[in-house]
């Protein structure tokens, strides 16, 4: 059976998140909105800054005066500090001027304090020659009236919060967020804090997953683990299904007579997508069950890791309307020699060395240790065998996770 191309994948993966019934959206205040989605455009209804202002404690003048501040000095006709509004600038003056306070009528240029003097007259007098305009902050210079600051679709982060706060906008409209079911797969797991029978190991999927979904800030439905059992498996995704947007599995999808999760989709529900061309990750399933989607992401902990950053985490963003959802990835030098030609594309947990991306440790889809030790993720081609030096894609975890 061939498998389907990551890009390929991620496309279907992007339409089926489209093509989903639209989430309703809320109003929220500014410090809750960090990580959401806005829903609508934002306009700004005022210029900043809001009038011409200095960038630097010092003087303001006007610049027909600089010859005479050079030769003799101005007198110092106001002091203007941040918060105040000033009177016009008297002709042939000067006013002191702190940082960020506005630019008097009839001024248009500053200098900093430690260009100046006061002369034996008490005049300020300029200790070089100074370019009319210099050192102020025009009206505007970072927002005009009218203008769009930020799109709807845009996930916001610090920087955008900081910028809505700058136009005054207290509350925002942002999509709902998504109610994401997360469900472990596998007779095997206990939860840690139990103790280990024989051939049991611990679920560490549960974590790793809701991690990422946390730093979604989603609305997480926590389901444990399900057995390797068809009969409770349709049972319990019918009750998920009721609660969720979203059931997002770990294991069961592969091949094996006990991975029965892929089963059951198939018979009870739908399956979209089936084997791609990634290593790890090669079984990811997305599907549904009683309508609502269900991505079944394979058990080994890395693949976990894999898909979801690549696959899962655009998804999401989109299905909440968002429109930057591909992952950061960045060409940087090789630090190694990659001996054989893969089947599929293969994302290494990586990390940078004297700004080299090197494979992190053990590559073995069950391997935690070394995506702890990663720093992200790192792309080997199919069919591709990159040599040291050679420009290869750095997908950093901060920009994919962030
Ligand atoms: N005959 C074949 N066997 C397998 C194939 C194949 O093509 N033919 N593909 C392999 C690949 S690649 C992957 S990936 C895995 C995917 O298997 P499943 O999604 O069915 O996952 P499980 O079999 O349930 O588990 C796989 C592995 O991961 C461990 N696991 C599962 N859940 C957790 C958890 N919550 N926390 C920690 N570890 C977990 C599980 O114990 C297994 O070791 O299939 C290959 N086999
Ligand atoms: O796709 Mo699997 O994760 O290679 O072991
Ligand atoms: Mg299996």
């Amino acid at each position: 059976m061939s498998l389907m191309p990551v890009e390929q994948a991620l496309q279907l993966l992007l339409e089926h998140a489209a093509s989903q019934p639209a989430l309703g959206t809320e109003q929220v205040s500014l410090n809750a909105a960090l990580g959401r989605i806005l829903a609508e455009p934002v306009e700004a209804t005022l210029d900043v800054p809001p009038w011409d202002n200095s960038a630097m404690d010092g003087y303001a003048l006007h610049s027909a005066d600089i010859a005479t501040a050079l030769e003799q000095g101005l007198p110092i006709s106001q002091r203007i500090t941040a918060g105040t509004a000033p009177a016009p600038l008297q002709p042939g003056t000067c006013a002191r001027i702190f940082t960020g306070a506005p630019l008097p009528e009839g001024a248009d240029t500053v200098e900093m304090q430690e260009n100046t003097q006061l002369n034996s007259n008490a005049l300020m007098q300029l200790l070089q020659p100074l370019t009319p305009g210099a050192n102020v902050r025009p009206r505007g210079q970072d927002i005009c009236v009218g203008s769009r600051v930020l799109e709807a679709g845009t996930r916001l982060r610090a920087q955008d919060l900081g910028l809505l706060a700058s136009i005054g906008i207290a509350e925002l409209k942002v999509v709902r967020p998504l109610r994401v079911a997360v469900a472990s797969t596998g007779d095997e797991l206990r939860e840690p804090g139990e103790p280990l029978g024989p051939g049991q190991i611990y679920n560490s999927n549960r974590y790793t997953l809701i991690g990422l979904l946390q730093a979604l800030g989603l609305v997480i439905i926590d389901a444990g683990i399900l057995p390797d059992d068809p009969e409770q498996t349709r049972a319990r995704l019918r009750a998920l299904a009721a609660q969720a947007d979203l059931i997002i599995t770990s294991g069961g999808v592969s091949v094996g007579e006990a991975d029965c999760l892929g089963q059951v989709l198939r018979e009870q529900g739908q399956v979209n997508l089936w084997k791609l061309a990634i290593k790890p990750g090669k079984p990811f399933t997305l599907g549904s069950f009683d309508g609502t989607p269900v991505i079944g992401l394979p058990g080994n902990p890395a693949a976990v890791l894999v898909t979801f950053v690549l696959l899962v985490k655009p998804w999401l963003l989109r299905r909440q309307g968002g429109t930057d959802v591909a992952p950061l990835s960045l060409s940087l030098p090789a630090g190694f020699d990659w001996p054989r030609a893969g089947k599929r594309d293969e994302y290494l947990r990586a990390r940078l060395e004297a700004g080299q991306v090197v494979p992190s440790g053990n590559q073995s889809s069950g391997v935690l240790s070394s995506a702890s030790q990663a720093s992200g993720l790192l792309l080997i081609p199919a069919g591709q065998t990159p040599r040291r030096g050679e420009a290869v894609q750095f997908l950093p975890f901060s920009g994919l996770l962030g």
